[in-house]
């Protein structure tokens, strides 16, 4: 998984075949990428509100913080190989396979027998819209079938997630805030029981800050591989609202009643050393090594016999499934109140207008 300078200059080069234009929101990504990958984080000046496209341009580049350039040159390549599609075989890296190129939030590629699915929303901190929860879900259903030896889910940019994109809450159907409040129940349930029922190890590479249900997901991986940049944060209270990703149950049972109580109902931010102190980060890496020591390791992992793991991960988990989907279940359920709440609704627009963040 690590792209070499030849890998990148091919990918360049295949970016300029593309038969089919990949939108604007990409090609954005793409420049981004490529600057930082050349060039370091954007040093440029603020361009002025009028001059649309090199805001654009800007925002692009500048969301992508501090990422090291060697992981900025894998995910240009990464993200140009998710643009193949069979209608343009040639344009693939030799090696790595795009297994669905459709996708709108995420690029999803499968090599030296890893399944690699990365948010893809830098710019907004890879907050997970409706959207993307969707199509992580299809993501990881294909993941589980696939041939590959493990699932790894990794975030785009300085960012590994900020959680639940906030402007979800803003899109009221004609039925109302009480049908919002369902839906987003079952389609929360729904994301959640793909990682309780997924089959073969699933391993967090964190790459930067993770927020919300980003850290609550992490009890159900079998490995959690954090960048020394990284933090874990839950200010569930801070939104009125409530844990989720079966957190209730993983993260006492991982790091003790008192330590879970401080995280999920006080909102503690964790460093990526405390989290791993408690754990549940597997192991720290610093920044600056963090891409090339984490793949060297996993590519080192999917070379094990993968049905073996698969089997190791089952009685592992077995006994503990439908504790998880009943977990599931009740997080789900206070969490349709709180999404009614005044604190919840108060929370939330502070956020969207501007006058809060975490
Ligand atoms: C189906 C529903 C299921 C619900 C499941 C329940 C899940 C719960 C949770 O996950 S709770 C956690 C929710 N997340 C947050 O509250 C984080 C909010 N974001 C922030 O506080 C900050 O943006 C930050 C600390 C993550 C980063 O700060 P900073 O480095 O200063 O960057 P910006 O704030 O300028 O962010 C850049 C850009 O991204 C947008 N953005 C970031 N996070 C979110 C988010 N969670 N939702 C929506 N938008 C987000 C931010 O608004 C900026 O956009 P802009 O450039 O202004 O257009």
């Amino acid at each position: 998984m690590r792209a070499s300078q030849v890998d990148f200059e091919n990918a360049k080069n295949q970016v300029k075949l593309l038969k089919k234009d990949p939108g604007n929101e990409v090609k954005l990504q793409l420049y981004a990428l490529y600057k930082q990958a050349t060039e370091g984080p954007c040093k440029m000046p603020k361009p002025g509100v009028f001059d649309f496209v090199n805001k654009a341009k800007w925002d692009a580049w500048t969301g992508l913080g501090d990422l090291p350039q060697e992981t900025a040159r894998q995910n240009y390549v990464d993200l140009v190989s998710s643009l193949s599609s069979p209608e343009s075989p040639g344009q693939a890296r030799p090696g790595a396979e795009s297994k669905q190129g459709a996708y709108e939030t995420l690029v999803v590629t499968s090599e030296d027998g890893i399944t690699k699915i990365m948010l893809n929303r830098p710019a907004k901190k890879n907050a997970i819209t409706t959207k993307m929860y969707q199509e992580l879900m299809l993501a990881l259903q294909a993941a589980g079938k696939d041939d590959s030896a493990l699932t790894v889910l990794t975030g785009n940019g300085d960012y590994y997630c900020s959680g639940n994109d906030l402007t979800n809450f803003t899109d009221i159907p004609p039925g109302g805030v009480e049908q919002k409040a369902k839906d987003s129940a079952v389609l929360l349930r729904d994301f959640v029981s793909c990682f309780i029922d997924f089959p073969k190890p699933l391993i967090a590479v964190v790459n930067g800050p993770a927020v919300g249900i980003s850290v609550t997901l992490l009890g159900l991986f079998d490995a959690v591989y954090a960048s020394d940049r990284a933090t874990f944060h839950t200010p569930f209270s801070h939104l009125g609202q409530s844990p989720e990703g079966c957190s209730t149950y993983t993260f006492p049972k991982i790091m003790g009643s008192a330590k879970a109580a401080e995280v999920l109902i006080f909102g503690k931010k964790l460093t990526a050393g405390e989290a791993c102190a408690q754990g549940l980060v597997t192991q720290v890496f610093p920044d600056s090594t963090f891409q090339k020591e984490v793949w060297a390791r996993l590519k080192a992992f999917a070379k094990l016999p993968p049905n073996a793991m698969r089997a190791s991960k089952e009685v592992l988990r077995r006994g503990e499934r439908e504790q998880l989907h009943a977990a599931n279940a009740e997080e789900c359920r206070v969490l349709q109140g709180r999404w009614l709440s005044d604190e919840c609704a108060n929370a939330v627009m502070a956020f969207l207008s501007r006058r809060a963040k975490l």
